[in-house]
């Protein structure tokens, strides 16, 4: 049981359907307290606390409610280029897109939406800087050796190897001209950049819920990120199986640690610790933000910590949909009282073997659900039969 004045329960305490347990088979994982009637709304998660709609899709992705315009949904409003005309501009600063004005008052409501605009072209002009070539092989080795690097099959990870990697990067940020040449040299990716902006994002909005006042903290102004920073911190890392599955991503989230620290304004850069927390969060508890129920595209992702603690069953019982920002959990069945409630992170008509591949590969864990456990002893039984 959680004491009562845990993260976890004063995240979830506005239900009255649900209760969190810890579990033997999935750590924490919530059960319905009362029986519940099919199609009824089981929870809402309000907004993201972190996100991020690729550049690809800026003009035509609200950038407050997610609305995309090039749906099959789309009003007739938009015309042949598909893309939003309600717009937010400024000359220091990328632009926004919306759906409609008052999606636009919505958005400038929140003191960090103009901040992430400039921060967003901060980082722009920053991959630029990133470009220089090499004057000989000499430095070009030089700059090999400033941080460890990790190989697609190393074998070699553990948490000790993962901790050094990024006191190295921390070391590197410190150093003054090795940073200069290492920076310049680093050529940015442009999926690198991406996430560089999700966690700049991050960052921007540690920054506003401390600079604040009090008065505001009660405000309208703070309604899309009222699960805070220490209840993020509460979710799930994944850090050791991510990198152990994917060495390579450490190299890239270094990369990214370095560009950051010496891109963003010196006002951020005391919150880049930001960057290694949240990276050990996102995977495994963000959802993809898609254009619509078909799943076509992925526009972007986002972090909505409350709704990271319904655990995965090949056999769900909610059924997960988003509505602008909201996330909305609704019963798929007739659920009873006692039950675990579970969403389905992946498709639930594959196979067992290829679920199962599914949810190790991506998703780090072995699925324990009722379906898998009688599939899986139904397997066992077969195989000694035969
Ligand atoms: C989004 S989080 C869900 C909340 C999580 N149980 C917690 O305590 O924070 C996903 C993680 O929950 C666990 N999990 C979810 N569904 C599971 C299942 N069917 N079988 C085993 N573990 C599961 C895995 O550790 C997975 O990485």
């Amino acid at each position: 049981m959680f004491p009562s004045d845990s993260p976890e329960l004063a995240l979830l305490s506005g239900s009255s359907y649900f209760e969190l347990q810890t579990t033997t088979h999935g750590g924490r994982s919530l059960f319905a307290t009362t029986d519940i009637a099919p199609g009824t709304r089981i929870y809402s998660c309000e907004a993201p606390s972190v996100h991020i709609i690729y550049r690809d899709y800026r003009k035509e992705v609200c950038a407050h409610c997610f609305a995309y315009s090039a749906s099959d949904h789309a009003p007739s409003t938009v015309g042949s280029s598909r893309t939003w005309s309600v717009k937010w501009s400024r000359a220091d600063a990328a632009t926004a897109w919306f759906c409609s004005n008052s999606c636009k008052d919505s958005w400038e409501l929140d003191e960090a939406s103009a901040l992430l605009m400039v921060v967003d072209t901060l980082l722009t002009k920053g991959q630029a800087r990133t470009r220089k070539r090499f004057k000989s092989p000499e430095e070009e080795l030089k700059v090999k050796f400033m941080l460890p690097s990790f190989e697609p099959d190393d074998r070699s990870i553990t948490q000790k190897v993962i901790d050094a990697a990024w006191e190295s990067g921390e070391a590197l940020v410190a150093s003054g001209a090795h940073l200069t040449l290492y920076y310049s040299t680093l050529h940015i990716e442009d999926m690198e950049l991406e996430i560089a902006r999700s966690l700049a994002a991050a960052i921007v909005h540690r920054y506003c819920d401390e600079h604040l006042s009090p008065s505001d903290s009660t405000s309208q102004t703070t309604c899309n990120r009222s699960e805070s920073w220490p209840q993020l911190l509460n979710l799930q890392t994944n850090e050791l199986c991510n990198i152990q599955t994917r060495p390579y991503m450490l190299n890239a989230y270094l990369r990214i640690y370095v560009f950051l620290s010496n891109t963003l304004p010196k006002y951020l850069r005391k919150y880049t610790s930001t960057v290694r927390e949240v990276l050990a969060r996102d995977t495994g508890n963000a959802f993809g933000i898609w254009d619509g129920d078909r799943r076509d595209e992925m526009m972007g992702w986002g972090i909505w910590v409350s709704a990271s603690y319904f655990n995965h069953s090949c056999m769900p019982n909610v059924q997960k949909r988003r509505v602008g920002r909201e996330l909305h959990f609704e019963a798929s069945r007739r659920i009873h009282a006692g039950e675990e409630l579970c969403v389905s992170y992946i498709d639930t008509d594959l196979p067992a073997d290829q679920r199962r591949r599914e949810l190790e590969e991506s998703w780090f864990f072995t699925c324990r659900c009722l379906r898998c456990e009688k599939e899986t002893t139904a397997g066992m039984c077969v195989r000694v039969a035969s």
